[in-house]
This record gives structure tokens, C-alpha cells and sequence, in this order.
């Protein structure tokens, strides 16, 4: 399978639907929000800006001012008081030096790389070394990359003729490491560094370039220079003419070859093919508010869930019975069997990974589950998912029917391909034997970074009663751009409107 991704406007990237490549610049000067979720407005003056000396040209960020308040944020309090919860709060988290992986186009030659995005609407690549967004380590290894193509005169790619040595970089940092005291553990981020390189193989002629590139990345940001910057050097083989950043072939070629990040409660791997959050801190900052969502000891299904990070975070932390993770990625179960080998002995939890399309038999999943999470790509949540939460939330005898023979007929057409994406690919049995449970989910967990998606994908959930919204948060996922994360929590049927307090007054009964 090809792990696709556009390169190189940003956003989040998902492997099924390309980011958008539109720049909404706002030049605004700071606007001043009404909402109950936003923070106080601040003068221009104080408003925190991005600064940064890329900005004209590159299309990373979309907005100078108020990093801390996207201007999506006063739309989103009143969707959300519209919709009976008046007190969505909002995390502005880390404003600069956020990013932690990064995709980046290289171009330009030999003797003068240009190594980062796409200008707007064009394929001209813009150099950003001194990107605000980016993690520092980021771009000191950007930088040490470009003395290397410059040094051993590796050829960038040239799109037009389909030329070149080196298309892409997937820089990621990770911030785990135990020898150093937590406070300083960010600052000291190390980057796992993978080279898109434009032949079939190793065994392609002009491969002893890459392994010299590799070779000057390892001696001069390794662990034995000066600066221990690398934390490994992977490499993608990729020949495609099309803009698909990744090919299938991935080769570990030096440093660790796992990578581990520590985040929500738990160690996690993550391999370089796999999803992963950009903004790691603020990812973890949601993981701590979503487990307060999740009862103790509760089953739940964790729907998109890449290399299971959500998962495995309720899991270890909420105690809970089962947690089934189903991903379409394949290249994600290798990231989730390595996570789980680190859990803590004392952990007692059925846990399983499938590599599944959520849209394919949706009601199969929920069946058993006290909690559903769903953390869909950009475009949101797949139609049949939507169907099927919502035949699930509808109350009363008639949906409860619907749901039972909805689950017959998948059961009755006994599809080979959904009975294997049944099974689980990865599972760790837990010590107690639980039964089983019929019951269908009460609690919907909604993780988005799609605001116009997660509005359609709201309104056809709360549309007919089945669900209906308790809380919502929002997080600074990606300051500089229009975008949110959404954590929204949905409980099963309709509102249920609280008493009126009695005034203790006898109603006059009538003679
Ligand atoms: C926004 S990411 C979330 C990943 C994960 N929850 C995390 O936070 O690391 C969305 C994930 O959905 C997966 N995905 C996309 N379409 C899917 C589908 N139809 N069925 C299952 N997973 C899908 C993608 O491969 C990606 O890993």
C-alpha cells in the first residue's frame, strides 16, 4: 500500500484525504472574541505573533496574529452553545516550535538546496530554515542535511524531468529520554531523519550516494558529534511521477530503529510510515482530558486509531475490560506491537488491533463497546459510520430491532474479507476472563481536525435525537493556521432536560 500524502502545505496530513492546499491568509489585526470559550481580547501589541521571516511567502501558516485564539474559535463557541453546552473551553498550549514532524520538498541543486513547502498554488518550493513552527531540532537537522547534499553533491529532485536523488524528508522528533530531567527532555529533542529517495532500491544504481549522506548525517549530528541531534536515518524508496510523498519500500539504515515517544500515560512506538500527531505536546494535553471521558473499566472501541497511541492510553489509564483498535493502515500494526510490549505488568486488558476499513461493517465494531472514539481524517467520518452510530443511539424497541438484524445480515453474508478483518492482527489477552456484553455504546468520544466536517458529521448525529453533545474542547493544534482539534463528547439519545427545582408552593387544584 502506498502511504499517501500531498506534500507540503500544511495541515495534517492524513493517508486518505490530502490536505488542502488553499492559504486563507488573514492579515487581521487581532479581533476580539465574544464567545464564553474565548480568551480576553489582547491589544496588537501584546497579541502573541508569529514572527516569523517566511511568512509572505511560504504556505505553512495562514495567520501572523493571535496565535493563541485561531479565528475559527468564536464560530465554534456558539456552534457548540447552540447545541446545549455553553462552556467549550479551549487549550492554547505551545504558540511556536510546535511541530514535531515535519514533511518537507527539496529542491533547488546541488550547491544551493531549498528544503521545505510549496508556495500557494504553485510547485515552487520556498526554504524555510528558520520556520517558527518547526521544533528546533528540526531545523538544525534541515540544515546540517543541506551542508550534507551540498558536500557529497546529491541532486534534489527536478519534478519536471522526473530527475534527481533527493524528493522528500520526513523529519520527527522525539522527546523521550529518561537520562535527562523531564523539564528539559522537549529542548533536547532528537530527529529521526527519512530520505526520500528517487530509485526502486538499494541495489539501484546511484544508492552508494544515499548511504554517503546517511553516513555524513550519522558522523556529524550522531551520537558521537558534537551536537547528538539524529536519533536515526531511515529511507522511503520512491520512483512515482505523481506527488504521492511515499513509496512502499522503507529501510532502516542507521541509529535506533525503534521510536519512542511518551505521551497520554504510556510509551509508544511509532515507525516512520505510520500516522502521527505533528504537535506532540498538545495531543498530549487532549489525551489527558479524553480519559476523564472514559468510566473505569469500560469497553471501548477506538475507530481510525493509526498505531493505537488513543487506544492504548485509555486503556492503560482508565483500567479498562477491552479496547479494539481498527486502522486501515497496515503499516501501523508493527508501531502498536511494539507499544504494547512496553505496558506495565500489571496490566490487565484485552486489547487487540485490526487492520480494517472503518466504513465496511461499521455496526460490527460497536457492538459490546461502552465508548466509541473516533479520530477520522480531515474529511470526517465515513457515511456507514454515521449510519451505523446512529441506528445504535436511536432509543426505543423499534431501533434496538434495527440494530439486531442490521448485525444478522453482516452476520448472514459471512463476506470472507470482513470475517479476516475480524480477527484480530495484534492481540494481548487480558488475565481475567470477562463475559461478553451485548449492550452498544453510550458514549460517543469525537476527536477531529476537520472543523467543517465535524459540523456536518454533528449535525447528522444530534439530528434525530440519537446522540446528543455534553462537552466540548478545543485544542491549538496547529497555531499559525485556521485550525482546531475538536474533542467532542456525545452521549447516547436525546437530552434529557433537568428538573425544575420545586418551590415547595401547592398548585391550586381547580373546584
Ligand atoms: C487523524 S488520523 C488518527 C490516527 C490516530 N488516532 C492517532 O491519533 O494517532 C486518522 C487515521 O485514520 C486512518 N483511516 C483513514 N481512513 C480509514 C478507514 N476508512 N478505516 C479505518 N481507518 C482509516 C488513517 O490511516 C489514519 O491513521
Amino acid at each position: 500500500m502506498t502511504v499517501a500524502a500531498r506534500v507540503a502545505v500544511r495541515g495534517r496530513p492524513s493517508s486518505s484525504a490530502p490536505p488542502s492546499i488553499s492559504r486563507q491568509v488573514s492579515r487581521a489585526p487581532p479581533s476580539s472574541l465574544s464567545s464564553s470559550a474565548a480568551p480576553p481580547a489582547t491589544s496588537k501589541s501584546t497579541a502573541p505573533a508569529l514572527q516569523c521571516e517566511h511568512f509572505q511567502s511560504c504556505s505553512g501558516c495562514t495567520h501572523e496574529w493571535d496565535l493563541d485564539r485561531p479565528l475559527v474559535l468564536k464560530e465554534a463557541g456558539k456552534f457548540f452553545e447552540d447545541r446545549g453546552v455553553p462552556d467549550f473551553t479551549f487549550d492554547s498550549g505551545r504558540l511556536w516550535e510546535w511541530r514535531c514532524r515535519a514533511k518537507l520538498a527539496v529542491r533547488g541543486t546541488a550547491e544551493s538546496p531549498l528544503i521545505g513547502l510549496y508556495e500557494e498554488g504553485t510547485h515552487n518550493v520556498v526554504d524555510i530554515p528558520h520556520c517558527r513552527a518547526h521544533h528546533p531540532s528540526i531545523n538544525s537537522a534541515v540544515e546540517l542535511l543541506k551542508k550534507g547534499i551540498s558536500v557529497l553533491n546529491i541532486q534534489p529532485y527536478n519534478e519536471d524531468q522526473g530527475t534527481g536523488e533527493l524528493r522528500y524528508v520526513q523529519m520527527t522528533v522525539t522527546t523521550f529520554n529518561t537520562s535527562i530531567p523531564a523539564a528539559e527532555r522537549y529542548k533536547y529533542g532528537k530527529v529521526q531523519v527519512t530520505l526520500v529517495w528517487n530509485s526502486r532500491n538499494e541495489q539501484s544504481p546511484g544508492s552508494e550516494k544515499l548511504k554517503a549522506l546517511s553516513d555524513f548525517l550519522w558522523r556529524n549530528g550522531g551520537p558521537g558529534s558534537a551536537v547528538h541531534l539524529i536519533h536515526s536515518v531511515w529511507t522511503n524508496f520512491q520512483t512515482s511521477s505523481s506527488n504521492v510523498i511515499f513509496g512502499n519500500r522503507w529501510r532502516h539504515l542507521l541509529g535506533e530503529g525503534d521510536f519512542w515517544e511518551h505521551i497520554g500515560g504510556i510509551d509508544f512506538s511509532l515507525a516512520p510510515s505510520s500516522f502521527g500527531q505533528a504537535n506532540t505536546q498538545a495531543f498530549n494535553s487532549l489525551l489527558r482530558k479524553l480519559q476523564k471521558y472514559v468510566p473505569y473499566g469500560a469497553s471501548v472501541v477506538d475507530m481510525y486509531a493509526g498505531a493505537g497511541v488513543i487506544g492504548l492510553s485509555v486503556a492503560a489509564t482508565r483500567k479498562c475490560r477491552f479496547v479494539k483498535c481498527v486502522e486501515i493502515n497496515k503499516e501501523s500494526k508493527v508501531s502498536f506491537e511494539k507499544s504494547i510490549s512496553r505496558l506495565p505488568k500489571t496490566f490487565d486488558c484485552n486489547i487487540s488491533w485490526h487492520q480494517a476499513d472503518a466504513s465496511v461493517d461499521s455496526i460490527h465494531w460497536l457492538e459490546g463497546a461502552d465508548v466509541v472514539i473516533v479520530d477520522p481524517p480531515r474529511k470526517g467520518l465515513d457515511a456507514s459510520l454515521i449510519d451505523a452510530l446512529n441506528s445504535v443511539g436511536a432509543s426505543g424497541r423499534k431501533a434496538g430491532k434495527t440494530v439486531e438484524s442490521s448485525l444478522q445480515k453482516a452476520k448472514d453474508e459471512k463476506r470472507p474479507w470482513i470475517l479476516r478483518a475480524r480477527e484480530p492482527s495484534i492481540q494481548m489477552e487480558s488475565k481475567t476472563e470477562w463475559e461478553g456484553s451485548q449492550s452498544w455504546p453510550q458514549t460517543l468520544i469525537y476527536i477531529s481536525c476537520g472543523w467543517e466536517s465535524f459540523k456536518q458529521d454533528c449535525m447528522s448525529l444530534v439530528a434525530n435525537k440519537s446522540w446528543h453533545l455534553e462537552k466540548a474542547h478545543g485544542f491549538n493544534f496547529f497555531p499559525g493556521t485556521q485550525s482546531i482539534e475538536v474533542l467532542a463528547v456525545f452521549k447516547r439519545g436525546p437530552r434529557i432536560a433537568p428538573k425544575k427545582k420545586k418551590t415547595g408552593k401547592k398548585k391550586k387544584t381547580a373546584k
